[in-house]
């Protein structure tokens, strides 16, 4: 981190306002200063090496040069990681560096995120030795080929055609229409030789349903598409502009039978289809990344209120009082409005994360030994918290940028980017309403056990409670308002339930009754999330081992979370919890409270995120908040002001001018 000699007074003064040890919470946030030392020392043996250093802003490059660009410190990175591991013998620690050398998105994601763990995860010990050991040293680079131009949703209509031919023991590889060709998968365009693809599987003419294959689909040497494989790129995006998404199709393109990821079902020598325990296992790459998902949010959440919160104390604008110099925009209530609950959620979907994870740990080891009956709540869980993590952080995002004013426009704020990076999640790896909307089934489910007095799984458990308690009067504490977020769920899922047995009596079949009730299911989701979110968090906050000046300011992100979704959501907490109008002017006050209380700690809480200025990368953001020089500097680099007089105005410009004068 930079020194304090060249900083700005009102950074200097905010920081030395702060009540907690703000390397504690670095390594609180972080898991142990061991993880912090070494995070670090990571951190600066990527950012040591020159070569990754940008000569001008990537925004100044056309979209071919910041692909190859984005290729060329990918692999520069990649020496790095690969060096690491071996000098320490093991992976480096997770890190955010990427953000710092690619500032967009690695051409490599896909392969590093998808394509190595759907080998590790969906293939059999001896596809695993095959492949493993030359993707992870990346002799081959591959992505994760299943969405297609008609169909990313609903992955049972992929189109995308194997047809095993038992003569030569291959699959052909068909992509018989338009709407069949992949579309989107990270890296495809131009980057890849290899791909996991999914497609429908046939036998003898018969269909058994959507699997994984591997294919590679570029020469290793030349790099040219082999024959019977059409590739490349689909063009510019909001963002992930150096993700290099691109498209695929096949033309009788064979691949050997072993090239099928079989970990979970086999296709025999001879075409005999042997069916996995559970044909949704072959979805598992996807639940795997909805949790990762989940912690990204948290990343973006603080790297988008680091920018901001750091900008409110530099900047000054307007006078609260006459009588007083100009106020630092941090110190008007509605800028805190904005910005805090950027703060606060990050450490929420921190902590979502990491429980998260550990559910998806132990449903692994469950999965290894056969067990399966986590696996419905830990694909129900992920959706939700993925679906509503990734749009709250987009938003969060998009409201730390608006807090900028007018430089939060600017491209060298890197709010823009952050946006179109985060707001992606909502899309990707799931679209939001249909994750919802799975998340939905397996509460319909749990509502009808509850009914019947069964035993629910610990994430729904509340909604036996709550059943029981529904005359409890309100509590304004944080544990009665994760209560009532559960009865909001509970109100919520019961009301989804009865609407769709409305409609089945009114003689509908139960599809048209969800389809009608969709509405309703989509919103009980969401409560059903917020109720997680804040249990999870609120319980981590109270058995956390923080110091008591720590867990005093860590207690009010926490209760400003809860307090801000209460008053965000009050018709829903009026409407089916035991809160009363006074319930929610107390808390109205209390929220004003929170944001008072938090607003000296502001900049040591956002400095507790630990984002050095190179992942920030932003003129309003930095450690130092040299904000002006940095906007002049930054401006002065762009290639206009390279030369005094543009050649437009010698070609349009005074011609123009001259011929007004005729
Ligand atoms: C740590 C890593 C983090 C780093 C991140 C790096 C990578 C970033 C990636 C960025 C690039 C993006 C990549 C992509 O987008 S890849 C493509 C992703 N595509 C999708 O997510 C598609 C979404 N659609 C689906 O998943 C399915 O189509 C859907 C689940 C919506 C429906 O499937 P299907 O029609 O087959 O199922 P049903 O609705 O009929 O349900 C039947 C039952 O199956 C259960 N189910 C469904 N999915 C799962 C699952 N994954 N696991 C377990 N069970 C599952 C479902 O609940 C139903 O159960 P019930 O019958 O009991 O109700
Ligand atoms: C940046 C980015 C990177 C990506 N990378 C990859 C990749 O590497 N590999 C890959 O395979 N894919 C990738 N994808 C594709 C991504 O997974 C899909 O776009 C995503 O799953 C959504 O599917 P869709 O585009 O078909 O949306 P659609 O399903 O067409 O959604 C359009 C609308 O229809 C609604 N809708 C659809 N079905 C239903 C339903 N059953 N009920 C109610 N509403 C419904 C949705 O809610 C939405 O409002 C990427 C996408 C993006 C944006």
């Amino acid at each position: 981190m930079s020194t304090e000699t060249k900083c700005n007074p009102d950074l200097v003064r905010e920081r030395a306002k702060c009540t907690f040890d703000v390397n504690e919470l670095i390594n609180l946030f972080y898991g142990s200063e061991k993880a912090t030392k070494e995070r670090r020392h990571f951190e600066d043996a990527v950012l040591a090496v020159k070569e990754l250093k940008d000569a001008i802003p990537e925004e100044y490059l056309s979209h071919k040069e910041r692909y190859e660009n984005g290729v060329r410190k990918a692999t520069i990175l990649r020496d790095v990681y690969r060096d690491y591991k071996a000098k320490h013998n093991r992976d480096p620690p997770p890190n955010q560096i990427t953000k710092a050398v690619i500032k967009d998105i690695s051409p490599f994601l896909l392969h590093n995120g998808m394509f190595v763990p759907t080998i590790a995860g969906q293939g059999t010990p001896e596809q695993q030795a095959e492949w493993l050991p030359k993707a992870e040293s990346m002799q081959i680079i591959g992505t994760y080929a299943q969405t297609e131009l008609g169909h990313g949703s609903f992955i049972r209509g992929l189109e995308t055609i194997a047809t095993y031919d038992p003569k030569t023991e291959e699959f052909v590889l068909n992509n018989p229409t338009l709407t069949s060709f992949k579309w989107w998968p990270g890296g495809l365009g131009s980057t890849v030789n290899h791909c996991v693809v999914v497609a429908q599987l046939y036998i003898n003419g018969k269909s058994h349903g959507i699997h994984p294959f591997i294919a590679q689909i570029r020469d290793l040497d030349t790099h040219k598409p082999l024959p019977g494989v059409k590739v490349g790129e689909i063009g510019p995006k909001m963002g992930f502009q150096t993700a290099n998404n691109g498209f695929l199709g096949f033309d009788n393109f064979r691949i050997p039978r072993k090239n099928m990821l079989m970990k979970n079902a086999q296709v025999l020598k001879d075409g005999t289809f042997v069916k996995g325990i559970n044909e949704k296992l072959t979805y598992g790459t996807m639940v795997m990344v909805r949790v990762g998902i989940v912690g990204d949010c948290s990343f973006y959440a603080a790297l988008a209120a680091t920018i901001a919160v750091r900008y409110s104390a530099v900047r000054h604008q307007s006078h609260i009082k006459a009588s007083e110099p100009e106020a630092q925009i941090l110190d008007y209530l509605t800028q805190q409005h904005k910005l805090f609950i950027a703060v606060a959620s990050s450490h929420v979907y921190r902590n979502a994360y990491l429980w998260m994870e550990k559910m998806y740990t132990n449903v692994m080891k469950e999965l290894s030994q056969d067990k399966q009956d986590n696996l419905p709540e830990l694909h129900a869980t992920a959706c939700c918290l993925k679906a509503v993590c990734s749009r709250d952080a987009g938003s969060l995002v998009e409201e730390c940028r608006l807090a900028c004013g007018g430089h939060g426009y600017m491209a060298s704020s890197n709010l823009p980017l952050t946006y179109g990076v985060t707001i992606a999640a909502v899309t990707y790896e799931g679209e939001r309403t249909v994750l919802l909307l799975q998340t939905a089934r397996y509460l319909m489910k749990a509502w009808m056990a509850a009914l019947k007095g069964k035993v629910l799984s610990p994430s729904v458990s509340y909604l036996l409670n709550s059943l029981k308690e529904s005359k409890k009067p309100w509590q304004n504490t944080p544990e009665g308002i994760v209560k009532g977020f559960q009865h909001v769920s509970f109100g919520k899922v019961k009301a989804a339930y009865e609407t769709i047995q409305k409609y089945m009596k009114q003689g509908k079949d139960y599809e048209d009754a969800w389809n009608l009730a969709s509405v309703q299911l989509v919103k009980a989701s969401e409560a059903h999330s917020r109720a997680i979110l804040c249990e999870v968090s609120w319980e981590a906050v109270c058995s956390s081992s923080a110091s008591p000046n720590l867990s005093r300011v860590l207690q009010q992100l926490a209760q400003l979370y809860l307090t801000y979704w209460t008053l965000e959501t009050s018709g829903d907490l009026l409407l089916y919890s035991n809160i009363t109008k006074d319930d929610l002017i107390i808390l109205r006050d209390k929220y004003e409270e929170l944001l008072v209380a938090i607003r000296p700690n502001a900049v040591g809480l956002v400095d507790g995120f630990d984002l050095r200025d190179e992942i920030l990368n932003s003129t309003l953001g930095s450690y130092d908040g040299r904000v002006y020089e940095r906007l002049m500097e930054e401006a002065l680099k762009s290639p206009l002001n390279q030369e005094t007089v543009n050649s437009s105005f010698h070609k349009y410009l005074k011609p123009m001018m001259e011929k007004a004068k005729l």
